[in-house]
C-alpha cells in the first residue's frame, strides 16, 4: 500500500468530525455535503473487495428516492448482486475511522478477509442526476486509484444498469455486452419478441404514460426508444428538465402518497406507471371514470408475472420449483391470493432487496417484489438451461412456444436486481400476450386498506425484531401493546421496525376500511411514542 498517497488523498477528503453513518438497507444515504469521504472510502473498499474475490465490482453513487439534496453511495458484487453482508460490516469501519486511523483499518480489513494488496483491482462507476454525484463520483475514482484499481466511469446510468454491466463483465459477456447498448440491444430484442407471440389483434393499447421522478430513467428510456418500433408508445413525463428530483413525483411518493405524480396529466383508464429516482422501482396506476386512484404496486406487479409464469410452466411440463418472495409491507390480501388462488408458495424475509434476492435464488423460478415496487424474476442456472434446450429441441409445438415464451422472458428480466425498465417491458408485454386491460389486471384482488406511517424516536435500535420483521422483540410491552390494537379491527395486522435508510421507526397497518387502517396505525404509532423513546410532539391523528 503507498501510504504516502493514502494521506495525501484522504486529507483531500477529510471526514466531518463527529459524523457516524452505518452501511444500511442500501448502502450510505446522507446529506450529500456529508459524503465525500464515505465515497472516498467506499472507492478504497470497492478495490479491496475487487483484490479479495479476482473480479470487477460496481459502485454507484445515488440515493435513489430520497430528496436531492441528499446522496449514497452502494457496492455491487460480481453477478451483480448486492455487496456481501459480511463486507458491510467494513464498509462501516471504514467510513468511520478516524483520518490517522484509516491505514490501520484497511490493513485490518486485508487481514481479516484475506485480501492480497498486490492483486489487480477492477472497479465499474455509475451515477444518478444528482447536482451531487458528479463530484462524489470524482472521489471515488480518488480511492480506486490510491490502492491501485482500474476504473472505467460509466457516468450516468440506472442502478440497475451498473449491477448489469458488472454481472456481463464477470461472466465473459455470457450475460450480455458490458455496454449501454448491449443492454439496450438484449432487453429490447427480448421484448420485441415476446410480443410478436402474442395473438391479440393489433387494437392493444400500446401506449404508456411513465413519470420519471425527474431522474436518470427520462435519459436512459431516451436513449432506449430508438431500438423499439414505432407502435410502441413510451410518453415520458418529469424528465427532470423543469422540476426537482422525487419532488411531488417518483415511484415512492405515488405508494407511499397513495395519489398520482405531479406533472403527469392522466385521463381515465390510461395506463400509467412511475419510476423512482435511480430507476430501480416502479408501480403502476391509473384513474377510473368516477375519478378514482386506482394504485397497482409491487405486490400486484409481482402477482401478474406468477400467473403469466405459472401458466408457462404447466405449459413446458418440467419440475420447476416456483414461489414468490415479500416481505411484512405485503398487502394481505396479495399473500392470500397467491397462496389460495394461484396456489404460489410465499416467502416473507426481512426487508431490503438482498434479503428477498437471496431467497428467490432458492427456488428454479423466483419472483420476488418490496409492495413498493422494487422486484424482479430469477431462474435458476438448470431452469434457465432446460428451458433454452427445449427451444432448441422440443418437437411439440405448445410446449416448444411456451419454452421460448420464458427463454425472454429470461433474457428481459434483469437477473441482478429490480429494474424499473426491465419491469416496465415485462409487465407490457405480460399485458399484451394476455389481452389484459390495466383495470383487469387491478381487479386480481382488492388490495387491503393500508396506513405507512413514520415516527421518530431517540434511537430506533432500541426496536428489535423477529419473525422477518413481524413482531417486537423490545421494547418490553410493545408487542402485546400491539396485538391488542390489532385485536380490535376487522382483518386488521400491523407491525414496527427501524428504517434501515432513515432515522425513524417505520409502523404498518392494514384493516377491513381505510378508517381502520388509519386508526390502528395510529394508535401503534403512539405506542411506539409512549415505549420507544418517542422524539418532539406525539403523533397526531390522520386527517
Ligand atoms: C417500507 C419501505 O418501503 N422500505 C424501503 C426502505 O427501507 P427502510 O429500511 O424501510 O428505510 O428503502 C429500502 C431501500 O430502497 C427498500 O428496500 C425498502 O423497501
Ligand atoms: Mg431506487
Amino acid at each position: 500500500m503507498d501510504s504516502e498517497a493514502l494521506r495525501k488523498f484522504s486529507a483531500l477528503h477529510p471526514r466531518p468530525a463527529g459524523l457516524t453513518l452505518h452501511y444500511g438497507t442500501a448502502g450510505f444515504r446522507s446529506a450529500a455535503q456529508h459524503l465525500d469521504h464515505v465515497v472516498f472510502r467506499m472507492g478504497l473498499l470497492a478495490a479491496l473487495r475487487s483484490k479479495a474475490v479476482t473480479a470487477t465490482i460496481g459502485i454507484m453513487v445515488t440515493a435513489s428516492h430520497n430528496p436531492e439534496e441528499d446522496n449514497g453511495v452502494k457496492l455491487v458484487d460480481p453477478l451483480g448482486e448486492m455487496l456481501h453482508p459480511s463486507w458491510e460490516e467494513y464498509a462501516t469501519q471504514l467510513a468511520n475511522a478516524e483520518e490517522q486511523e484509516l491505514e490501520k483499518v484497511v490493513t485490518e480489513i486485508c487481514q481479516k478477509a484475506a485480501v492480497n494488496l498486490h492483486k489487480d483491482a477492477s472497479v465499474f462507476i455509475g451515477r444518478d442526476t444528482r447536482p451531487s454525484s458528479k463530484k462524489l463520483s470524482q472521489s471515488v475514482i480518488d480511492g480506486i486509484q490510491v490502492l491501485g484499481g482500474q476504473y472505467h466511469d460509466y457516468g450516468l446510468v440506472t442502478t440497475p444498469q451498473l449491477h448489469y454491466m458488472v454481472c456481463c463483465q464477470n461472466t465473459q459477456g455470457q450475460y450480455g455486452k458490458a455496454t449501454l447498448e448491449g443492454y439496450y440491444e438484449k432487453l429490447s430484442k427480448a421484448f420485441m419478441e415476446l410480443i410478436k407471440q402474442s395473438h391479440c389483434s393489433g387494437e392493444f393499447q400500446r401506449h404508456l404514460k411513465i413519470d420519471c421522478a425527474n431522474g436518470i430513467g427520462a435519459l436512459k428510456l431516451s436513449e432506449m426508444k430508438p431500438y423499439f418500433p414505432q407502435e410502441v408508445v413510451f410518453h415520458i413525463y418529469n424528465d427532470g428538465t423543469k422540476e426537482k428530483l422525487n419532488h411531488l413525483c417518483g415511484a415512492d411518493f405515488v405508494k407511499v402518497h397513495q395519489k398520482p405524480p405531479g406533472g403527469l396529466d392522466m385521463k381515465p383508464n390510461e395506463r400509467c406507471c412511475s419510476f423512482d429516482g435511480d430507476a430501480d422501482r416502479i408501480v403502476y396506476y391509473y384513474k377510473d371514470t368516477a375519478g378514482h386512484f386506482h394504485l397497482i404496486d409491487g405486490d400486484k406487479i409481482a402477482t401478474l408475472i406468477s400467473i403469466f409464469l405459472k401458466e408457462l410452466l404447466a405449459k413446458v411440463k418440467q419440475d420447476f420449483k416456483m414461489a414468490v418472495v415479500q416481505t411484512a409491507y405485503a398487502n394481505g390480501n396479495s399473500t392470500r391470493y397467491l397462496q389460495e388462488t394461484l396456489k404460489v408458495p410465499v416467502h416473507c424475509v426481512k426487508t431490503g432487496v438482498k434479503h428477498l434476492h437471496h431467497k428467490a435464488q432458492e427456488f428454479d423460478v423466483g419472483v420476488y417484489f418490496e409492495a413498493n415496487g422494487h422486484g424482479t424474476v430469477l431462474f435458476s442456472k438448470a431452469a434457465e438451461t432446460k428451458i433454452r434446450q427445449l427451444v432448441k429441441e422440443e418437437k411439440d409445438n405448445e410446449k416448444r412456444e411456451a419454452a421460448k415464451m420464458l427463454e425472454n422472458m429470461i433474457d428481459l428480466t434483469n437477473q441482478t436486481v429490480g429494474d424499473a425498465v426491465s419491469d416496465m417491458l415485462v409487465i407490457e408485454a405480460i399485458l399484451a400476450l394476455k389481452g389484459l386491460s390495466v383495470q383487469h389486471w387491478d381487479a386480481l384482488y382488492a388490495d387491503l386498506p393500508n396506513r405507512l406511517l413514520k415516527v421518530q424516536v431517540a434511537d430506533r435500535r432500541v426496536i428489535d425484531t423477529t419473525d422477518a420483521e413481524r413482531r417486537a422483540l423490545t421494547p418490553p410491552g410493545l408487542q402485546e401493546k400491539i396485538d391488542a390494537l390489532v385485536q380490535k379491527y376487522r382483518l386488521a395486522r400491523a407491525f414496527v421496525r427501524p428504517s434501515g435508510t432513515e432515522d425513524v421507526v417505520r409502523i404498518y397497518a392494514e384493516a377491513d376500511t381505510q378508517e381502520n387502517a388509519d386508526a390502528l396505525a395510529h394508535e401503534v404509532s403512539l405506542a411506539v411514542f409512549h415505549l420507544a423513546g418517542g422524539k418532539g410532539a406525539p403523533p397526531q391523528p390522520i386527517s
